[in-house]
């Protein structure tokens, strides 16, 4: 069937995708071009009556055409095409359609009037964050079933089909489905022949979403994926008709173009040529809005044709006009669309323009932040490597000055141990030369002394002898003479016993006679008693006969000899006493003079250390080794293992530290041990030196415990030199022993055994204390006697005991006591208790005051030997000096300042001195003693020979704590104690 020329086909452009009509009478003829019918059942019924039974129209239907649509020209060919129609402004204000953007796309609204910018603001308030205050219609489960129900109608529907996934992208899409159904609704409620609802709907306020989606549908439907389907080949009208079912929505061809203006839609992506095209392309379906009379006409792939008979071209025409009406309205609504967009676009563009302000503000803030950043990153390197390097230098300077010390006191300690060594060589050999002649002289003295007293004895046994020989001889002439007497005696008692027996006979006869008369017999018991009294005095007679007789027969000129030699032998054993007691003082003064010469040898300064036992409590001692421990002589050495450090490398480090000395205790030793080891100093005291022990050492480590405590050197001291007194006693000497006790505190002198409340504690104020005046100590040095005195101190004396006993200790009188050696005891311990109980009463102006001062105890020795007219004088000063530790105190105030002050005065005062004294080239050198109270106090004891010759010997007793926190005093205390132990002073001279 020949299909007549159709004019749409001339109006056709082809780069808007819409195919002319034209081209429907091929697909209808032999359905080899692809084909979309698009129709409702209305429009299938109109289509029935056409079509009914032929091809060809009814004659009525070639005039009522061109009636029911007057607008339209009457020449066909002066018709405008619709695409030239659609090229035309359809409203000046409109002309420039505009694809919809991306982001104008109003969820559940419309793209028309004041709903529409409302949505269209909605979804730009609804991207900047904002709540969109339009109302937004949801998706109702109707709506998802009819989706449901439009793909499970179209699943059979051969023609064409939607894609789901696609459309529910978005909310658009839902909404463009919906003006799609309301669309194919309109379409069957039209072909129905009921009222239109969508016509009149686009104005109504309570379903506008309809209305818009009515409107929409030309839009929607050009964006709507479609599909093909294979039976657009059918070869008539009548097939499709009844293929389409009017209860199905209108089918639509797409064309790649149309699906491309789908996608972009979809994406949102804005393109106007992609709009452009789209609406081009668009193939509208129809909607309610054709009159019911109207040819109905078909939606098809290609073009927009109404579903007419060939010859029909009037009602192809006014299909196409209808179409052409419909496209205004689109165009209308798509101008509209624009405005919205436009609006939108303008306040995104603002928004835009906002935030590009504000990230350019960011931008620029972030870019100065990001400047001071890296400045600050810059002077952080810069100082980091300026902080590193100096780090470095100040490690290798650390480092350098370590191992130049470590080299220097390496050299030093080396120089010294060599010093050492040779000097202990020479010592040694000193010593065993000194000893052999000491050994010599003794061995010689001894011969001669033996020899002496063989000499003796040869001569005594002599004389013996002789005595023994004439007494012998004496004695048996005497014997002789007792026996004659006896024998005298004897025949005289054997006439009684006659003269007995006799009287017995008598008495036998008289006892006959008795029995004739008892008279008789008593008077011979008177007879017999008296002759008994008789006997006896004839016994008695005898005896003195006897001794009459030895009287008168000695030889008066013999006793009388013998009388002279038994007197001239006990002058002579007087005399040989009296050599005896000479040789004792010799040996005697030979014992000192060896007791001098070995304390000489040892050195007149000489340095004890001794460390104090862990007490109760106390934890984590220091590790002291004493290599010679066991030596006959006393250990001398000892290794102390300093803690643990680091060095600046962060190495470990394990000191040893080793140390000679005089004498080494260890933690084991007593009291009564080291003061035997100080005994031949002290006995040099009797002989006339002065002697200064010094107990040394840090607070807590055990100085007054062994200087005043149990068999300190103080109690030891007393009672070793009243036994050596007694021993001298015998040899001739006698002795007055002294005791004072000062305290030497800040500077100032105080009187222990005076009264504290009158001690003067160098604080400025005069005046009296407590009511009492204050009492001044002055030390008085006498250059030519060498004696030093302290004006207003108490001097007790210890031996002899005072005439007036009792005078002294004024606390507690000593009465009663016949005992000297009771007294002495006795005053000792008053002594210490009163100096304790003053220093008591003085705590309470400072405390931990006995720590702080030094105590100094006085003995002072005079001894006179009466047999020879020697005298001697030796003072010995047992000193308890303060707390070293406070040398290294600092930060102190008021009092403690002041302690602080005169404890490291006195004892920097006397190492100075000691150190003087070691240097002494001559008398002439300087001995700073009047640089503290202390040194000036001891100047006459201090290991020097004063200028008077006298000389005195010093003892440092080194006190250590052993715990290993205390190291570094304990250090500072042994590096003091060394320094002492090398120095070298001179022999000490007796006056
Ligand atoms: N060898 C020792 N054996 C037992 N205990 C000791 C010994 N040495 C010291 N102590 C004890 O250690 C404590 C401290 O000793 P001490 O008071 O003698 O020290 P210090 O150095 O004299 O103190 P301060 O600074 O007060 O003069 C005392 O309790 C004492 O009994």
């Amino acid at each position: 069937m020949e299909r007549p020329p159709s004019q749409l086909e001339n109006v056709r452009p082809n780069a808007s995708g819409i195919k002319p009509p034209s081209r429907l009478p091929a697909m209808m003829s032999n359905g080899s071009r692809n084909t979309l019918l698009e129709t409702s059942q209305s429009d299938l019924n109109a289509r029935n009556g056409f079509n009914n039974g032929s091809m060809g129209p009814p004659p009525s239907m070639n005039g009522s055409i061109k009636h029911r649509i007057p607008g339209l020209p009457e020449s066909v060919p002066k018709r405008k095409t619709l695409a030239e129609r659609a090229g035309e402004p359809i409203n000046p204000s409109r002309s420039h359609i505009q694809p919809p953007s991306k982001t104008t796309l109003p969820r559940g609204g419309s793209y028309y009037g004041h709903s529409r910018r409302a949505s269209a603001v909605s979804a730009i308030a609804s991207s900047n964050g904002m709540r969109p205050i339009s109302r937004q219609r949801p998706s109702t489960a109707e709506e998802e079933d009819e989706d449901a129900g439009v793909t499970g109608k179209r699943k059979g529907t051969p023609v064409m089909s939607f894609n789901h996934t696609t459309l529910r992208k978005t909310r658009t899409h839902e909404d463009l489905r919906t003006g799609m159904r309301n669309t194919s609704a309109g379409a069957e409620s039209s072909s129905s022949g009921g009222t239109s609802r969508s016509a009149s709907g686009g104005s109504t306020s309570s379903d506008e979403g309809s209305v818009a989606q009515n409107h929409n549908i030309s839009i929607t439907s050009a964006f709507a994926e479609l599909s093909l389907t294979p039976n657009h080949h059918r070869p008539s009208l009548e097939r499709i008709s009844e293929e389409v079912s009017p209860s199905k929505i209108p089918k639509f061809s797409t064309t790649p173009s149309l699906r491309h203006a789908h996608s972009s839609l979809a994406l949102q992506t804005p393109s106007p040529m992609k709009h452009k095209s789209s609406i081009n392309g668009l193939h509208t379906p129809r909607t309610s809005a054709r009159p019911k009379d109207e040819t109905p006409f078909f939606l098809t792939k290609d073009s927009l044709t109404p579903v007419k008979s060939a010859w029909d071209t009037k009602g192809r025409l006014e299909g196409m006009e209808a179409m052409y009406t419909q496209l205004r309205t689109q165009f209308a609504s798509a101008a509209d669309s624009k405005d919205a967009l436009e609006e939108s676009l303008a306040l995104y563009k603002s928004r835009v323009q906002e935030l590009t302000d504000l990230n350019r503000e960011i931008t620029t803030a972030n870019r100065n932040m990001t400047g001071d950043i890296e400045r600050a990153r810059t002077d952080l390197h810069t100082t980091t490597t300026d902080l590193r390097q100096a780090r470095r230098d100040h490690e290798r300077d650390l480092l350098d000055i370590e191992r130049k010390h470590d080299k220097e006191l390496s050299d030093r300690t080396q120089k010294l141990e060599k010093q050492a060594e040779s000097l202990i060589r020479e010592r040694e050999r000193d010593t065993e030369r000194y000893r052999r002649e000491a050994e010599e002289t003794k061995q010689k003295w001894n011969r001669q002394k033996d020899d002496e007293a063989f000499e003796m004895s040869t001569a005594h046994f002599d004389e013996l002898e002789n005595l023994r020989k004439k007494y012998d001889g004496e004695k048996a002439a005497l014997q002789r003479q007792l026996e004659e007497l006896q024998h005298a005696g004897e025949s005289r008692a054997t006439e009684s016993a006659s003269e007995v027996e006799e009287m017995r006979s008598t008495i036998a006869g008289l006892q006959n006679q008795i029995e004739a008369t008892n008279a008789t017999v008593t008077s011979l018991r008177a007879r017999i008693v008296s002759e008994d009294s008789r006997n006896t005095a004839l016994e008695l007679e005898k005896a003195a006969l006897v001794s009459k007789t030895h009287f008168l027969e000695g030889n008066q000129e013999a006793q009388s000899h013998e009388f002279t030699t038994m007197r001239q032998q006990l002058q002579d054993a007087i005399s040989s006493k009296e050599g005896t007691l000479v040789t004792l003082r010799k040996e005697e003064m030979m014992r000192r003079k060896l007791n001098a010469t070995i304390l000489e040898l040892r050195g007149n300064i000489r340095v004890f250390v001794r460390l104090r036992p862990l007490l109760a409590g106390e934890e984590d001692p220091a590790k002291v080794d004493y290599p010679d421990v066991d030596s006959l002589d006393g250990g001398k050495e000892m290794v102390v293992h300093a803690p643990m450090t680091f060095s600046a490398t962060g190495k470990e480090r394990n000191e040893k530290h080793n140390y000679g000395f005089d004498r080494v205790f260890s933690p084991a030793t007593a009291n009564g041990q080291v003061f035997d080891d100080c005994r031949d100093l002290i006995q040099s005291v009797i002989d006339g030196y002065n002697v200064s022990i010094l107990s040394y050492g840090q607070t807590g480590s055990g100085k007054t415990y062994g200087m005043s405590g149990p068999n300190g050197i103080i109690p030891s001291a007393i009672a070793m030199l009243l036994a050596e007194m007694h021993r001298l006693d015998e040899k001739g000497w006698q002795y007055n022993v002294a005791a004072s006790f000062v305290e030497v505190y800040n500077e100032t002198i105080n009187d222990l055994l005076g009264d504290a409340k009158t001690w003067d504690e160098g604080d400025d104020l005069s005046g009296s204390v407590r009511g009492k005046r204050k009492e001044k100590h002055e030390i008085h040095h006498d250059p030519i006697s060498g004696k030093t005195t302290v004006t207003n101190l108490s001097s007790v004396s210890l031996w002899p005991p005072p005439e007036n006993d009792g005078q002294w200790p004024p606390a507690a009188k000593i009465t009663g006591e016949t005992n000297t050696e009771s007294y002495t005891e006795k005053a000792v311990n008053q002594l210490l208790d009163t100096a304790a109980k003053n220093r008591r009463v003085a705590a309470t102006k400072s405390n931990e005051r006995s720590s702080r001062s030094h105590s100094i105890f006085v003995l002072t020795l005079r001894g006179r030997c009466e047999a020879t007219g020697e005298s001697s004088e030796g003072v010995l000063n047992l000193v308890d000096l303060a707390g070293s530790e406070r040398l290294k105190q600092s930060g102190a105030e008021g009092n403690r300042a002041k302690e602080t002050a005169a404890i490291n005065k006195s004892l920097s005062s006397l190492g100075d001195v000691i150190a003087a004294l070691g240097n002494k080239k001559g008398d002439e050198s300087h001995i700073p003693y009047r640089n503290s109270k202390l040194t000036y106090l001891l100047q006459s004891s201090l290991g020097g020979t004063a200028a008077n010759g006298k000389s005195s010997r010093t003892l440092m007793l080194l006190h250590l704590s052993p715990l290993q926190a205390h190291w570094q005093e304990s250090r500072s205390s042994l590096l003091f104690g060394s320094k002492v132990h090398g120095t070298h002073i001179g022999a000490a001279k007796k006056k």
